[in-house]
């Protein structure tokens, strides 16, 4: 489960999100969604721990980031949209890494399967720098699968990744929510979001405009075509007031 109350980020003298508030149920895979600028990179980073709030709280899997940031770095795993390898360590130097500072036991086996779910196996001592983008996205992948986290933070995960590493990258993600953790992935990807999310977290500009079953948001502001698109466009569009959106659709 995944809280965020009243969440505020400032860098210097800019407020780059500004008092938030939403939350995601275990099991729920959520998009986090929104046009460039729109602060769901600050949120990601703030959730696992890497930035510190300068308003609010954020929860993770019960555990307050203010009152004890290790409880959450330790539930959540986060994979960037431009995984930082360790260049001169192999990838099978990289699972031994996380099952060590994780303190992993029985590990191996779920690496196995991991590896060659991602056709990783043959590549296990090939060292980071002579990994092509798209196998050190799947590195990173399968390096936070393999603590098994509460929590599982992706940004633009997708990237590079070839359409079978897609396909299987999909599957994994329901399977992980399966398995009750909860899933936070931020994309530009409409379709991956259509195709494996079933909640909504729709920022533009700093502020959550709506946040909620997916379902939810089509039915309110998809339009007649109930689709996702619509939904980003009247939602996040600069032209058209969001509150004559919102108080159009209680009139109707
Ligand atoms: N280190 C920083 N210093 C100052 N401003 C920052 C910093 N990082 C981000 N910002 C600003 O905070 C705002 C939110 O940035 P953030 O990276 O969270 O957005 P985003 O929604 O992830 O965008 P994108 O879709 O382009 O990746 C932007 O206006 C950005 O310029």
């Amino acid at each position: 489960m995944i809280e965020v109350s009243q969440f505020t980020k400032c860098y210097d003298d800019f407020t780059a999100v500004n008092s938030i508030s939403f939350d995601v149920p275990a099991g729920r895979v959520a998009a986090l969604v929104g046009p460039n600028g729109a602060g769901k990179t600050t949120t990601i980073r703030t959730l696992c721990g890497i930035l510190s709030p300068t308003a609010g709280d954020l929860h993770v899997a019960g555990a307050s980031l203010n009152d004890d940031p290790l409880a959450v770095k330790r539930r959540t795993a986060y994979v960037p949209d431009d995984p930082p390898l360790f260049d001169s360590m192999t990838v099978d130097d990289h699972l031994r890494f996380i099952a060590s500072a994780y303190r992993l036991t029985d590990w191996e086996p779920l690496a196995e399967e991991l590896c060659g779910q991602f056709e990783l196996t043959e590549k296990r001592e090939t060292i980071a720098s002579g990994l092509s983008r798209g196998m050190r996205q799947k590195v990173a992948i399968v390096c936070a699968y393999l603590r098994q986290p509460s929590v599982l933070l992706l940004d633009e995960p997708m990237t590079g990744l070839d359409p079978p590493s897609i396909r299987r990258f999909k599957q994994t993600v329901r399977e992980q929510a399966d398995r009750g953790a909860t899933v936070l992935v931020s994309s530009h990807l409409l379709s991956l979001v259509d195709d494996i999310c079933d909640h909504l977290v729709l920022m533009r500009r700093g502020e959550v405009l709506f946040h909620g079953p997916l379902e939810q948001a089509r039915q309110e502001f998809g339009g007649d075509s109930h689709s996702l698109e619509e939904v980003f466009f009247r939602l996040t569009s600069e032209d058209s007031d969001f509150e004559d959106s919102i108080s159009e659709e209680e009139s109707a």
